[in-house]
């Protein structure tokens, strides 16, 4: 039988609480190791209910366990990063975005021996943009609408003077650009453009339009790439969580999925 693999999770917030108190309620193969948090009082309070509760410890210690989660804000990416892949864990980033201009961390993820596995989050279907890619790929596209406050607190907002909240009456076309800018532009909004990008053709090559649409109460994102082997439309509606407007309700679903996978005997998907 496979061993159980134990489970660190950077940050209690939409993504990480969930994922934290999926893994309490009991998941084959896996166990919650440690949790980090910047507020360790709310934390606490966030664990009370929990079966075990698990320590709550400081970013670089989450290395300890064999997969560390980051679920945290980008701006503390590259400590969890670093620690986890310097340790030779399996590393499952959220905010990838912040990956893409960090690509060093996978050649050093190839010298100790740790993983690098981008979720698919909030997003659909790189199951079929790898597939794609294994092939040749001409072009790869996201639309992403979101309600207007989906989108505010961007670093590309405040610099551009864009008052998002203000787009009350027509959808409003935000950013169209490469995803790499889009990911420094907008690093808590549209990591879901950063891993299509790792899944297909690259940060440069794929494109992206970010919408602030006062008429959707979902975000919304359209892949569509056109490859030799195939035409891909899909779209996904994602209900945002309570706790985090920006981050859809999807993304600890995917990430379990994801855990899962690295431990089930049977595994579905590329
Ligand atoms: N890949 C994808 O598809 C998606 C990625 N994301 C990204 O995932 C990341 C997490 O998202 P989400 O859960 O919604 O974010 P939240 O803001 O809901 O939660 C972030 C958590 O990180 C904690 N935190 C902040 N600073 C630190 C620190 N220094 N050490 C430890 N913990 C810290 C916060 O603690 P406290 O509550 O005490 O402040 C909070 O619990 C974001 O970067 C987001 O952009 C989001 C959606 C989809
Ligand atoms: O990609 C992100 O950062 C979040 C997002 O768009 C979503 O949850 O729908």
């Amino acid at each position: 039988m496979a061993r159980e693999l134990t489970v660190g999770i950077a940050g209690l917030g939409a993504i990480g609480l969930h994922l934290a108190r999926a893994l309490d309620a009991g998941v084959e193969g896996l166990k919650l190791h440690a949790v980090s948090a910047r507020d360790h009082a709310k934390a606490r309070a966030n664990l009370a209910g929990f079966k075990a509760q698990p320590p709550i410890v400081g970013l670089k210690e989450l290395a300890a366990a064999d997969i560390v989660v980051e679920a945290a804000p980008a701006a503390v990416f590259e400590e969890v990063a670093t620690a986890a892949i310097e340790a030779g864990r399996i590393f499952v980033p959220s905010s990838v975005g912040a990956l893409l201009p960090r690509m060093h961390l996978v050649d050093r993820a190839r010298a100790t021996g740790a993983r690098i596995i981008v979720p698919t989050g909030a997003l659909l279907g790189l199951d079929a943009v790898r597939a794609a890619a294994e092939g040749e790929v001409a072009s790869v596209t996201i639309e992403t609408r979101k309600p207007p406050r989906g989108l505010v607190g961007a670093p590309y907002l405040e610099q551009n003077n864009i008052d998002v909240m203000a787009v009350t009456d027509e959808k409003k076309l935000i950013f169209k650009g490469n995803a790499f800018d889009a990911a420094q532009g907008f690093p808590a909004n549209v990591n879901v453009a950063a891993a299509l990008a790792l899944a297909g053709i690259g940060p440069q090559r794929t494109t992206i339009e970010i919408w602030a649409d006062p008429h959707v109460t979902r975000n919304t994102h359209t892949i569509r790439v056109e490859a030799e082997s195939a035409r891909l439309t899909m779209t996904i509606e994602n209900v945002p969580s309570e706790e985090n407007p920006r981050t859809g309700k999807i993304t600890p679903l995917s990430i379990l999925a994801c855990l899962r996978g690295l431990t089930s005997t049977l595994k579905v998907g590329s």
